[in-house]
């Protein structure tokens, strides 16, 4: 391992494959998840996705009070956050480490770790979002609020390092080891 650890930030349009695209990534890179704390509950088949760990509000205050969040988000009514721990428990004695977030947390990470942080924009059409998330068993409500964010969403892409379709994972994997290797990132 030389210089300093690494962290990529995925974002994108909901329900384009960013968790399964930064999984393989990670996987490939040696890169270790930052779980995100929230307080919704867990969709149908998303329970211990290594992600999340699902908190109620309560816990959610104690720990925000305790200035125990680097991040916080409120988004449809519900709390998200990362916490220090997390992310220093991701980095110790790796290459790096990888987080999912939504723009606003992605803009405050790469504010916080400039250079060290790599933006990767994961895409697909707003059709293939909706017949992924209807195969997938979504709840209706969860799908019509991805529809309905997708082209505020999909606005931030010219603002990221890497930009990257995701049709086929693996060529999209393929594409952000590329995009990161050919970047001044050290690693
Ligand atoms: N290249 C692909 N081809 C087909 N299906 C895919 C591909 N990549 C991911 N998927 C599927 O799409 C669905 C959404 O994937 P995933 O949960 O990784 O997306 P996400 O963008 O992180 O979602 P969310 O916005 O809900 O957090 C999953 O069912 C996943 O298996
Ligand atoms: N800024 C942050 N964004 C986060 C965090 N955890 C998840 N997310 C992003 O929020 C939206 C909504 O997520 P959903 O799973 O409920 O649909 C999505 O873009 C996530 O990537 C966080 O801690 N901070």
């Amino acid at each position: 391992m030389s210089g300093r650890p690494i962290l990529l930030l995925f974002t994108g349009t909901g329900g384009s494959g960013r968790k399964s695209v930064a999984c393989k990534v990670g996987e490939a890179m040696g890169l270790h998840p930052v779980v995100s704390y929230t307080t919704r509950s867990p969709r149908p088949r998303e329970a211990n996705n290594g992600f999340y760990r699902y908190i109620n509000e309560s816990d959610f205050e104690m720990s925000f009070q305790a200035g125990e969040f680097m991040e916080t988000v409120t988004i449809n009514g519900y709390r998200y956050g990362i916490k220090r721990s997390e992310l220093d428990k991701a980095l110790a004695g790796t290459r790096g480490a990888y987080l999912v977030l939504n723009r606003e947390g992605t803009e405050l990470f790469k504010r916080m770790y400039g250079e060290q942080a790599f933006r990767v924009f994961i895409y697909v059409s707003k059709q293939t979002v909706l017949e992924r998330l209807t195969a997938k068993g979504m709840p209706y409500e969860v799908v019509e609020r991805y529809m309905a964010q997708y082209s505020d969403e999909v606005s931030y892409r010219k603002s990221c390092e890497a930009v990257v379709e995701n049709m086929e994972l693996s060529l999209a994997v393929s594409k952000v080891l590329e995009a990161v290797r050919s970047s001044q990132l050290v690693i």
